[in-house]
């Protein structure tokens, strides 16, 4: 799409491994109800706090992002944390972000969770300068310790944070590996073109490795 005439660009940044109906759920609903014009989806060369599971090599997960993205045509994929420098620091993005499109108003949606632990990104305060936030909450946080968190980011530092309400898909990349290592149906929980791929490339065989077999 011509970048010129983007005016609202949601970014949803993320591991992706693998990328799920919950990501594109969230997309859609930040699309929607923030008019949004585009959202990029940025995946994570060296994601800052994965750490509790090997990583699948970010070919594949990038290759399944164009997978589930491909026929939408809101949807795009960014590829700037995959030939960047590492670990993938928002704050990089979102800087980069702002000088390759001057003009445009950022808007990075991310889930809840992630959204109570932005404490501990890299440079965390300079995010609320650089964008504007679309937080969907999932099922963990209370919406008590959520508005609280958000209510203080906003008198501490001015952060512009738009809550989504409604929007549940109770889906996770964990639970997408745990299940295909055990052999279960992952039917429902990411696109058939992604389920296919997964197959295909006998990734998440084991519980604790991201790694394709071919990689092994
Ligand atoms: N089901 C969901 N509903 C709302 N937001 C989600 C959902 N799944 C992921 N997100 C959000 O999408 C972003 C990227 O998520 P990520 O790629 O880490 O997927 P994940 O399902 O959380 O992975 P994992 O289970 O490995 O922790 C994060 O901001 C996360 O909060
Ligand atoms: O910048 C950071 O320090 C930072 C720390 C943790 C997560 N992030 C970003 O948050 C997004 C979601 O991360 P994750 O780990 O839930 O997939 C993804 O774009 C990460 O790069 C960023």
């Amino acid at each position: 799409m011509e970048t010129s005439v983007l005016k609202h660009i949601g970014i949803l940044g993320g591991t992706f491994d693998p990328v799920h109906l919950g990501h594109l759920t969230l997309a859609q609903a930040a699309l929607k109800e923030c008019n949004l014009d585009i959202v990029y989806f940025v995946p994570a060369g060296e994601p800052p706090h994965k750490n509790g599971h090997l990583i699948t090599p970010v070919e594949h997960r990038q290759k399944m992002v164009e997978l589930a993205i491909q026929k939408h045509p809101f949807f795009e994929l960014c590829n700037f944390e995959i030939t960047r420098q590492k670990p993938s620091y928002t704050v990089h993005l979102l800087n980069h972000l702002r000088h390759k499109l001057p003009g445009t108003e950022l808007f990075f949606i991310l889930g809840a969770d992630s959204l109570l632990e932005i404490e501990s990104w890299y440079h965390f305060e300079e995010l609320f300068q650089l964008s504007r936030f679309i937080v969907v909450k999932r099922d963990k946080s209370t919406d008590t310790e959520l508005l609280n968190r958000v209510a203080f980011f906003q008198s501490e530092f001015h952060a512009s944070i738009q809550l989504i309400h409604g929007v549940r898909m109770d889906v996770s990349s964990s639970e997408i590996r745990s299940r295909t290592a055990e052999g279960q149906s992952i039917l429902s929980m990411t696109p058939e073109t992604v389920q296919d791929y997964i197959k295909q490339h006998g990734l998440y065989q084991s519980e604790t490795k991201g790694y394709a077999n071919e990689h092994q």
